[in-house]
């Protein structure tokens, strides 16, 4: 479980965050949606400890973040498995070295070990036969899945998805919503994911989050998200250009 107990962000005299309470739940895939700018990114550097919180505090499975030194978050980052929006892949290392990366650095298997744990979670992705080439030589959509065969590399307890399919045609976006589906019922895995893609969000979560204002102004099940009568909820689902946002051009 990942809490957020009131707490505030500020860059500047820019308030980001101003009071936020927010628990992703544990083995659920919870979606975090909201407007550009509202601090979706902001708030998921908070739980990796990219970012500090001005006041407030944030719990790991009950453990307060509060105190941690840099130390700590090595050690809570291993627990973790990222995939952020343009992919991130080491441009130097083969698809099989970048999945590869995160067994090396944060567990003590043996290559041979490593080696099949990649061949497999390659063929998961359906990238087994590209394990040789370099990020440079693959589409938009093909570095995203090795993103996520190397997020989810090490069997991570928690991971986090930052806009996981931006940029990507209808038919890969549905590959990757499959593949985030099937990943988090096998490893049971907390996901936490960010997404402007609203077929994908009432499709594949569990929990969905609305970030307004700095806070959680509505959160419930796909169904009760689609069915509240929330105006702001409203709007922002189906898109419309009146309602209470203020839409700038
Ligand atoms: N390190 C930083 N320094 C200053 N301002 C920042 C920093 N990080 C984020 N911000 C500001 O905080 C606000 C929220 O940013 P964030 O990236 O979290 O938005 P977002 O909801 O993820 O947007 P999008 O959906 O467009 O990715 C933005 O106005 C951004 O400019």
């Amino acid at each position: 479980m990942i809490e957020f107990d009131n707490v505030y962000k500020s860059f500047g005299k820019f308030h980001v965050l101003k009071g936020l309470d927010l628990t992703l739940e544990s083995g659920k895939i919870n979606f975090v949606i909201g407007r550009s700018g509202s601090g979706k990114s902001v708030l998921l550097k908070h739980i990796l400890g990219f970012i500090k919180p001005d006041s407030g505090n944030i719990c790991i499975d009950g453990q307060d973040t509060a105190g941690y030194k840099e130390q700590d978050w090595q050690v809570l980052r291993r627990r973790f498995g990222m995939l952020f929006q343009d992919a991130a892949l080491f441009d130097f290392m083969t698809v099989r070295q970048n999945v590869a990366f995160p067994l090396i650095e944060n567990t003590r298997k043996h290559s041979d070990e490593i080696n099949e744990i990649v061949s497999r979670k390659l063929e998961l992705v359906g990238l087994k036969n590209h394990d040789s080439k370099l990020p440079s030589e693959l589409s938009g959509g093909m570095r995203k899945r090795v993103a996520f065969a190397r997020a989810i590399a090490t069997d991570p307890d928690f991971v986090l998805f930052d806009e996981p399919t931006t940029g990507l045609d209808p038919i890969v976006c549905s590959v990757i919503d499959n593949l985030m589906a099937d990943a988090q019922r096998e490893l049971n895995s907390t996901f936490v994911v960010i997404s402007h893609d609203m077929k994908a969000t009432f499709k594949i979560a569990h929990k969905i989050f609305m970030l307004y204002n700095g806070e959680i102004v509505a959160q419930g099940t796909p169904d009760e998200i689609q069915q509240t009568g929330d105006p702001l909820v409203r709007q922002f689902i189906e898109g419309h250009l009146t309602g209470p946002f203020e839409i700038f051009y």
